[in-house]
C-alpha cells in the first residue's frame, strides 16, 4: 500500500507571511526520506496554498507527483505542459474551506471526457476524486479513467455506515478494473480501517500530517502514518 503525502498546507503556512519558508519542496523531500511513496499537491484555481512554481519544483523531484486539479482548460493546459506522473481531478468551489465532495462524474461526463482524453494522450495517469457510490464508479470506468480516489471525508466525519460504503465501493471498483485510492481527512486515529480494505492501493494524506509535523517533525509523522497503514494489513 502506498502513501502519497499532500504538501498543500506547508504552503498555507508559508503564504501566511509571504515568506519563502516553510518550503513545500523541502517538506516533500523529508516526507520521501521518511517513507512516502509519492507527493500530492493541489493547485487550486485561487492559489490559496500551492502556487505554480511549487508545482514546477515538485515535478523535478525523483518521485511520483500527483497533481490535484479542477477539470478546467487552464489546469489541463498546465498539466500537459508539466507532465506529472498523475493528475487527480477534484471538484472546486472558491468559497469552500476544503474539498467538500467528489467530482460529479455522472452529470459531468460529457465535459470531463475530452479533458481526461487530453491528459491520457500526454501520458499522465488520470485519477478521479469521487464519492464512494456505484454510479460514480461506473461513470469513472466509462470515462476511461484508470484510477479513482474515494473521498473519505464523510468517513472521517464519523458518518454512520461510511466505512462499509467505502469497502463496498473499493470492491466494486476493482471488479470494474479500476485502481482504487482514498483520501481526505485521514489521521492516525482513523486510517487503519481504511488501510485494511484490501482493494485500496494508495492513500493520500496531508492536513493531519502537516499539523502533526508541528509537534513531532514531518519525518516522524510520515513514518508513523506509513507504519500504521502497513500494520493494518496481514
Ligand atoms: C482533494 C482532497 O481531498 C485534498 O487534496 C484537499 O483538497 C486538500 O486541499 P484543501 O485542503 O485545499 O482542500
Ligand atoms: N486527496 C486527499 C489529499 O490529498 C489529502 O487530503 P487531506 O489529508 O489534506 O484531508
Amino acid at each position: 500500500m502506498r502513501l502519497g503525502v499532500n504538501v498543500d498546507h506547508i504552503a498555507t503556512l508559508r503564504n501566511a507571511r509571504g515568506e519563502a519558508y516553510p518550503d513545500p519542496v523541502e517538506g516533500a523531500k523529508i516526507a520521501l526520506q521518511a517513507g512516502a511513496d509519492g507527493i500530492t499537491a493541489h493547485l487550486r484555481e485561487d492559489r490559496r496554498h500551492i502556487r505554480d512554481q511549487d508545482l514546477q519544483r515538485l515535478r523535478q523531484l525523483p518521485a511520483p507527483l500527483n497533481f490535484e486539479m479542477a477539470a478546467t482548460d487552464e489546469m489541463v493546459e498546465l498539466a500537459t505542459t508539466l507532465r506529472p506522473h498523475a493528475c487527480c481531478l477534484v471538484p472546486e468551489r472558491r468559497e469552500e474551506l476544503t474539498t467538500e465532495g467528489g467530482l460529479d462524474v455522472v452529470r459531468g461526463l460529457a465535459k470531463l471526457q475530452p479533458k481526461i482524453d487530453r491528459l491520457k494522450e500526454a501520458g499522465i495517469r488520470v485519477s478521479l476524486f469521487i464519492d464512494p457510490t456505484p454510479q460514480a464508479l461506473e461513470a469513472a470506468q466509462k470515462l476511461g479513467a484508470p484510477v479513482v480516489e474515494l473521498h473519505t471525508g464523510a468517513y472521517a466525519g464519523n458518518h454512520p455506515g461510511e466505512l462499509e460504503r467505502l469497502a463496498r465501493a473499493a470492491a466494486l471498483g476493482r471488479d470494474l478494473g479500476l485502481e482504487i485510492h482514498a483520501g481526505h481527512g485521514l489521521t492516525y486515529e482513523n486510517v487503519q480501517p481504511i488501510a485494511a480494505i484490501p482493494e485500496i492501493a494508495e492513500l493520500n494524506i496531508g492536513h493531519f500530517l502537516i499539523s502533526q509535523a508541528l509537534f513531532v517533525g514531518l519525518g516522524p509523522a510520515v513514518k508513523r502514518m506509513k507504519d500504521l497503514m502497513l500494520s493494518a494489513r496481514p
